[in-house]
Parts: structure tokens; C-alpha cells; sequence
């Protein structure tokens, strides 16, 4: 079973891409759904996040408000520092036990493991390929904008906190370009995950 690394930008088009292979048959592990997992409350991590961040970062049910978290932590490298300290042992680990349980199920082709911080967080290490999502710096901020209704400097503070694309494409086995329409994305894709079937048969 080959897993493969999915990365790139903010906004950058991972989860179009996770979507449209999972649609192809692909197994996909989203690192944004298991960070929002190991900060449920009541966890370690969240004891943990309430230790350094207060009770002011609480919503009325007791859960994080992750809204508010992430205002303070993409405006403040020491506390995102802080906060990555806590969450990523957490989101590795349980990174490993799925792959792993996949592994030993041995059902799946091809594991895709969508995380925007694949590089920063060393899980190159853990993937057999990387391909890394491409996008203009200009499409970037305005898709970012768009879709979580953010100002110019709180999308450019979030872009800031992560590896730029240049140095990210470094580690790349394969770019996927996302600067035109879905349609041109969708025939990328079908091309690399035909290689991907074709090398496992
Ligand atoms: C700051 C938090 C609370 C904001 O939550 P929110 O629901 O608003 O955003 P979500 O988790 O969906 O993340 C959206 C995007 O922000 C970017 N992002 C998230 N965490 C980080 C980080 N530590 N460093 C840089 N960029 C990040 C990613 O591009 C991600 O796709 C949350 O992102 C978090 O707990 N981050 C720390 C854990 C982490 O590193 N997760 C990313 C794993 S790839
Ligand atoms: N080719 C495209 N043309 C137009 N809009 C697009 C295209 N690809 C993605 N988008 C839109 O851009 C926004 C960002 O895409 P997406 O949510 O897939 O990014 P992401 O990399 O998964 O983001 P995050 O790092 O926050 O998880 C979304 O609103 C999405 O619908």
C-alpha cells in the first residue's frame, strides 16, 4: 500500500483534490479532521490548550472555539508555536495508527494523507511520494477571503505562518496545478491516479 502525502498552501485546493480522488476510490486522511479530533473536550490537549490559552477561548458548551484559537494563534507565531507544540505529537501519532490499521487491513491501494503542514511537521518521513498543490500567490488570498470571509491581513498572517510554496515544491514528487478550472485539476488528478493503480495491479 502506498501512502501519499498531499500538501501545499492555505486555500490552495487540497481538499478539491482529496474530494476528487475520493470520488476516484481513493482512502483519504484529513490532518484537519483529526486536529479538530484530539482537541474535543475534555482530552489532554484540550486540558492542555485551556492551561496556556484560558477559559476565554471556551465556547458556551465547553467546547474549543476554534475561530477565536485560530485569530490568536495565526497573529502570534510564539503562541501558534505553542499550540503546534501541544496538538502535532497528538495528530502524528494518530496519523500512524491509521495508516498502520490500513496497512494491516491491506484493502487500500493508495492512502492519501491531506495535510497542509505535511513538510513543516517532518510527516515527509512517513509518505512514500509527495505531491504538492500549486496556486498564484493572488488566487491564494482571494479563494482564502472568499471562502472563510477573512480580511487582507488575516489571510496574509495565516499564509505567513506556513512554508512558502517555493520551498514546499522542493520536497514534491508531483505539482498539481489549481490556477484554472476544476475541469483542468480533474484530468491532473485521473492521471496520476491511474499511475498510482497501474504500479500496485
Ligand atoms: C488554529 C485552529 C484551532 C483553527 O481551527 P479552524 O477550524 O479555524 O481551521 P482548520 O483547523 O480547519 O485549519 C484551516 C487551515 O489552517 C491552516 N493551519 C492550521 N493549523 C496550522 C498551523 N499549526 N500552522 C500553519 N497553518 C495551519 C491549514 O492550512 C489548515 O488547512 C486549528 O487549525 C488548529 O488546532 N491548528 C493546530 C493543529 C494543526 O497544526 N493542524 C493542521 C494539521 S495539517
Ligand atoms: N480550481 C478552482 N477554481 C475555483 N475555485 C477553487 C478551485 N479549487 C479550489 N477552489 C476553491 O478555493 C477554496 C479553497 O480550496 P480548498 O478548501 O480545497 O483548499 P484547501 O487547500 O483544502 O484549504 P485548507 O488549507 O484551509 O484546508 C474553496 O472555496 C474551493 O472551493
Amino acid at each position: 500500500m502506498k501512502v501519499i502525502g498531499l500538501t501545499g498552501g492555505i486555500a490552495s485546493g487540497k481538499s478539491t483534490v482529496s474530494n476528487i480522488l475520493r470520488e476516484m476510490g481513493a482512502y483519504v486522511i484529513d490532518a484537519d479532521e483529526i486536529s479538530r479530533e484530539i482537541i474535543k473536550k475534555g482530552s489532554e490537549a484540550w486540558k492542555e490548550i485551556i492551561d496556556y490559552y484560558g477559559n476565554d477561548i471556551l465556547l458556551p458548551d465547553g467546547e474549543i472555539d476554534r475561530k477565536k484559537l485560530g485569530n490568536i494563534v495565526f497573529a502570534d507565531k510564539e503562541k501558534l508555536d505553542k499550540l503546534n507544540a501541544i496538538t502535532h505529537p497528538r495528530i502524528i501519532q494518530r496519523i500512524k495508527e491509521i495508516i498502520d490499521a490500513e496497512k494491516e487491513k491491506g484493502k487500500e491501494r493508495a492512502v492519501i494523507l491531506d495535510a497542509a503542514i505535511l513538510i513543516e511537521m517532518g510527516l515527509q518521513n512517513m509518505v512514500d511520494e509527495v505531491w504538492v498543490v500549486s496556486i498564484d500567490k493572488d488566487k491564494q488570498i482571494k479563494r482564502l477571503i472568499e471562502r472563510d470571509k477573512l480580511s487582507y491581513e488575516d489571510a496574509m498572517n495565516r499564509i505567513r505562518m506556513q512554508m512558502p510554496l517555493s520551498e514546499k515544491v522542493k520536497y514534491a514528487d508531483y505539482v498539481i496545478d489549481n490556477s484554472k478550472d476544476i475541469g483542468y485539476i480533474r484530468k491532473q488528478i485521473s492521471k496520476l491516479w491511474e499511475r498510482v493503480i497501474k504500479k500496485n495491479n
